[in-house]
């Protein structure tokens, strides 16, 4: 299993959501965050960048020695995604729509270099969606789960709205990878999951909505806030 930064296990992450132009990437690499999410193959996106940006965007964030780019994607199609990884050299992808457990493993096997697979479990009510597969899913490959939230209305991804620490402790023990938590991650509620953050597969945090100002920028002092109030890796350089 490949997690990625591995011989810093015990540093918590900081992952940062939708860049879209170099300027973003510069400003996350500066304010703390260690992985930046690169959306494309997502439906509608706001931040949706074209496989040539993302090849872009990647060498910028790589550029900066201490940003490693992550493709955040809806899409399933192994081919498809195989010639992305490939070309932009991305070792990390998002698997954030409900792909199923073959189409990971057909991944893993087409993939010709080291790829970090997260797949993200969706809680609806606080309850997992995806969790009769989570065997099937480590099974596949999956090195790390994403926790995110599924609005009562469906919406998956940038929700803002925040996970019950409880129903994450009561998913953590259905699995053995290390975690990502996500869902309305702020400076302000770190100490509202403290269990979570303790938790020994507890890898970090990943935000988007939080990262944001009123005019759906990032925001540096937001994200050097969140490095801060989460204590992830970088924190001490931007404190
Ligand atoms: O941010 C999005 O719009 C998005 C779209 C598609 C897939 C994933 C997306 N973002 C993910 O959403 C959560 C964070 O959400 P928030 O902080 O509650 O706004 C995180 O996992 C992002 O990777």
């Amino acid at each position: 299993m490949k997690t990625g930064f591995s011989s810093k296990a015990d540093r918590k992450l900081l992952k940062v959501c939708g860049a879209t132009t170099k300027a973003d990437v510069e400003l996350l690499a500066s304010s703390g965050a260690d992985l930046v999410g690169l959306w494309h193959g997502v439906a509608d996106g706001p931040s949706e960048v074209s496989v040539e940006q993302v090849t872009t965007l990647a060498e910028a964030a790589r550029a900066t020695g201490r940003l490693e780019p992550t493709l955040v994607t809806f899409l399933s199609d192994v081919e498809v995604l195989r010639q992305i990884v490939e070309r932009t050299g991305i070792q990390w992808i998002q698997l954030h729509a409900y792909q199923m457990p073959a189409m990971i493993r057909a991944l893993r096997q087409a993939v010709s270099h080291e790829l970090t697979i997260v797949k993200v479990l969706h809680l609806k009510n606080g309850k997992c969606l995806e969790r009769p597969l989570i065997k099937a899913y480590e099974n596949a490959g999956v090195d790390v789960f994403l926790l995110d939230v599924v609005t009562a209305d469906g919406q998956i991804g940038s929700t803002g709205q925040r996970l019950q620490a409880d129903d994450v402790a009561d998913l953590v023990p259905s699995f053995n990878r290390p975690f990502l938590l996500a869902g309305g991650i702020s400076a302000h509620n770190s100490a509202d999951y403290a269990t979570v953050a303790g938790h020994p597969q507890f890898r970090g945090i990943d935000v988007d909505t939080g990262a944001r100002n009123h005019f759906g920028r990032f925001e540096r002092k937001n994200i050097t806030d969140i490095s801060r109030g989460w204590r992830t890796a970088r924190y001490v350089e931007v404190a």
